[in-house]
């Protein structure tokens, strides 16, 4: 099972840029949670912070005891190694084949054998969908594949812990909505935590178990998936929405007389919000153990809930007609 992530008043700067102030939030183990916001927000820094790749001034980062910002470089090197990490543009090296593109974490972390190596590559490889492609060039692929690639290379040192960055960045609907799957099935099958960043609304409606945003240098909210769906937060609905009209301008935040008139014109209302399900592993993937965590994590929290978030909840607990649960 994966490992849970504390992250405690963290603070980053660069010089006299504050990035975020004050972020607290706990990355449930196994759970899958999406971070959104504005370009910009810090939300690349914060992944990086969690691995310990960049150092916040103030705050923790726990994990399994060992803290990202403040432990021994050391200590810090051994739990890197808990990770998975899918960048944007999948950071693959353009002149070696997609086997050896995947295989390269194993032959520079570990000493195992080219025949061990070939089954656990040729593993992942059938994981993300890419039996046949493994000899091409990521030059010779589309930017979907290249996608599944750097997935499947953050997947062979067996994480317990997967960051993603914008995975969906580059891809049209129809391959955003199999990577949504197939970041499910992924789940269901390895019970990794998972903190995805991605401006995709779709991918954050129908993915994950948490969801957060990071907006004006700070975490304005982190939680199950119902609370920021049904939040009426100015700044979460307008970014649900992806309107105009709300705090967020186009560099960050809007001028008061700015947000003043539009509400003056009642613009910064917004309809009411439906949450879609979560999505389920496809058939014959395991059970998401997550899931079934999640739901009794959420239940016995449900009393510090917003009412649209318990009901929202509720409704996604009730029975089915076959007898089982949604
Ligand atoms: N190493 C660095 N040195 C100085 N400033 C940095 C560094 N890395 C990031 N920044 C700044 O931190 C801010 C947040 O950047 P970050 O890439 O984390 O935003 P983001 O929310 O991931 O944006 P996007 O959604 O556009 O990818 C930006 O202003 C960026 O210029």
């Amino acid at each position: 099972m994966g490992i849970e992530v504390v992250v405690e008043g963290l603070t980053k700067s660069f010089g006299k840029q504050k990035i975020w102030q004050d972020v607290s939030l706990t990355l449930p183990a196994g759970e899958v949670s999406v971070m959104l916001g504005p370009s910009g927000t810090g939300k690349t820094v914060f992944l990086k912070s969690i691995i310990g790749l960049l150092k916040p001034e103030k705050g923790r980062v726990l994990i399994n005891g060992v803290d990202m910002v403040n432990s021994p470089e050391r200590e810090i090197m051994e739990t890197r190694k808990l990770f998975g990490l899918m960048f944007q543009d999948g950071a693959l090296f353009g002149s070696m084949s997609l086997f050896d593109n995947i295989a390269f974490p194993l032959r520079e972390h570990t000493r195992r054998t080219e025949s061990e190596i070939r089954r656990i590559v040729m593993e992942r490889i059938d994981i993300v969908g890419l039996l046949g492609a493994e000899g091409k060039l990521p030059g010779e692929i589309s930017g979907g594949m290249r996608k599944r690639a750097g997935l499947a290379r953050a997947l062979v040192l067996d994480p317990q812990i997967i960051l993603c960055d914008e995975p969906d960045s580059g891809l049209d609907p129809v391959r955003t909505a199999y990577l949504s799957q197939l970041l499910i099935d992924l789940n269901a099958q390895i019970d990794a935590t998972m903190l995805i960043v991605t401006h995709n609304l779709d991918i954050a409606a129908t993915v994950p178990d948490n969801m957060g945003m990071l907006f004006c240098r700070n975490l304005v909210t982190f939680g199950p998936r119902e609370v920021l769906l049904t939040s009426d937060m100015p700044v979460v609905s307008q970014f649900l929405a992806g309107r105009r009209e709300g705090p967020i301008g186009m560099s960050e935040e809007k001028d008061a007389a700015t947000l003043a008139a539009e509400q003056t014109n009642g613009n910064g209302h917004a309809a009411p919000r439906t949450v879609v399900p979560q999505l389920e592993p496809s058939p014959g993937m395991p059970v998401r153990q997550a899931a079934l965590r999640r739901r009794e994590r959420v239940i016995s929290m449900m009393g510090q809930l917003p009412e649209a978030a318990r009901t929202a909840i509720m409704n996604s607990y009730t029975p089915t007609l076959d007898g089982g649960r949604r």
